[in-house]
């Protein structure tokens, strides 16, 4: 039964890992800018890093819910493609909007 889901299990892994990568950046940026919870606001490098964090962080559930369904509904190896694809936009969209709003 394993290898029927393995590919979405290690973008499912991978995934948790991303978005650990975001927190911590957040985290790293508010010792960086003295700024504690619940704070989100005081300094424009934080609020973007903090946006960009949260936001991924909503479309997470929606990420992880449409993997699995599309995984085993549909066909594993292509939607663990898509996932892949995914987490690699989302990477870059968190770098972007990191280093300026118009690098969203
Ligand atoms: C599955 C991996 C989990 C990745 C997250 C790892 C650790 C998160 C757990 C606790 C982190 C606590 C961090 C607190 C930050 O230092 C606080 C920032 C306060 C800024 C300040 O007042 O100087
Ligand atoms: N959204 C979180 C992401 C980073 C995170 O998880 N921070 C931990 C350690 S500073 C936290 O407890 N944040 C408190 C909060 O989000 O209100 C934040 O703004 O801090």
């Amino acid at each position: 039964m394993r290898h029927q889901v393995d590919l979405l299990a290690t973008v499912t892994v991978l995934g948790v890992l991303e978005q650990a990568y975001f927190a911590l950046q957040v985290i790293r940026a508010r010792r960086q800018y003295r700024i504690s919870p619940p704070r989100t606001t005081g300094h424009p490098e934080f609020e973007r890093i903090f946006r960009a964090q949260v936001n991924c962080s909503e479309y997470f559930p929606i990420f992880i819910s449409l993997l699995w369904v599309a995984g085993i509904f549909f066909h594993q190896a292509v939607a663990a493609a898509c996932g892949l694809l995914y987490l690699y936009t989302r990477l870059r969209y968190f770098q972007g909007y990191a280093a300026a709003a118009q690098g969203r």
